[in-house]
């Protein structure tokens, strides 16, 4: 928890006090539904929390921005984003119910009301977004096909509408064909922890 709050001080309280809730839910849950590995539940907030977080060292959502994570699981990046941007909408979306099951149920004992939840696959979900978020789902050019229909082309952030997500390893492959409307930014430009010294936020507008 402290590792949130050195890289995002100005939380207010019940900010902070939901992101200190996520430890005994998440440990709670993933006993009985399996959303993190279990040797990796330890490094919740590192791995995980700040890792979603990334996203928020790379652009702050403006009030009112629709955002939906594809193929959420347990509910990362997209359930520190809703904490952390308490004034942006949030759809969650994964095909398996189990694992939404698990995001609705963190989202409600935390009191996290600007997010909404949808067990289907992404092919399905017809509704319009400023940006889709996904971490770890599928390769790039994959995501950019399904969410093309998803894009609203209303702007009203600093950055294009378009897809963010969180990636690691060698990128050139997948980010190659979308040169043109692609930016790579690593994550040790925001976090020092080693854990970060190979992965990215991949932002592509659309
Ligand atoms: C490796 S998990 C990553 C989960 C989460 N994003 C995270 O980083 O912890 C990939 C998730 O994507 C979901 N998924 C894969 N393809 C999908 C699709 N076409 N539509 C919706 N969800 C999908 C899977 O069900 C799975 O929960």
């Amino acid at each position: 928890m402290e590792l949130i709050l050195k890289y995002f001080p100005e939380l207010s309280e019940k900010q902070t006090e939901q992101f200190h809730q996520l430890d005994a839910l998440y440990h709670d849950w993933n006993a009985k539904i399996n959303v993190i590995s279990r040797k990796d539940i330890d490094n919740l907030y590192e791995h995980h929390v700040l890792h979603s977080l990334g996203i928020a060292e790379f652009t702050r959502f403006k009030s009112g921005t629709e955002i939906m994570d594809l193929g959420t699981g347990g509910g990362f990046p997209g359930i520190p984003l809703a904490i952390m941007f308490p004034d942006c909408h949030f759809h969650l979306v994964d095909s398996i119910g189990k694992k939404i099951k698990v995001c609705m149920e963190v989202a409600r004992e935390l009191g996290v009301e600007n997010v909404t939840f949808r067990h289907c696959r992404a092919e399905e979900e017809k509704a319009k977004f400023d940006f889709v978020v996904s971490r770890a789902v599928m390769p790039l050019a994959d995501l950019v096909k399904i969410i093309r229909k998803n894009i609203s082309p209303v702007q009203h952030n600093a950055i294009p509408n378009g897809l963010i997500c969180l990636k690691g390893g060698e990128l050139e492959k997948e980010t190659n064909p979308l040169k043109n409307r692609t930016m790579v930014t690593p994550l040790k430009e925001f976090f020092t922890e080693e854990y970060f010294a190979t992965k990215k936020v991949v932002y592509v507008s659309l």
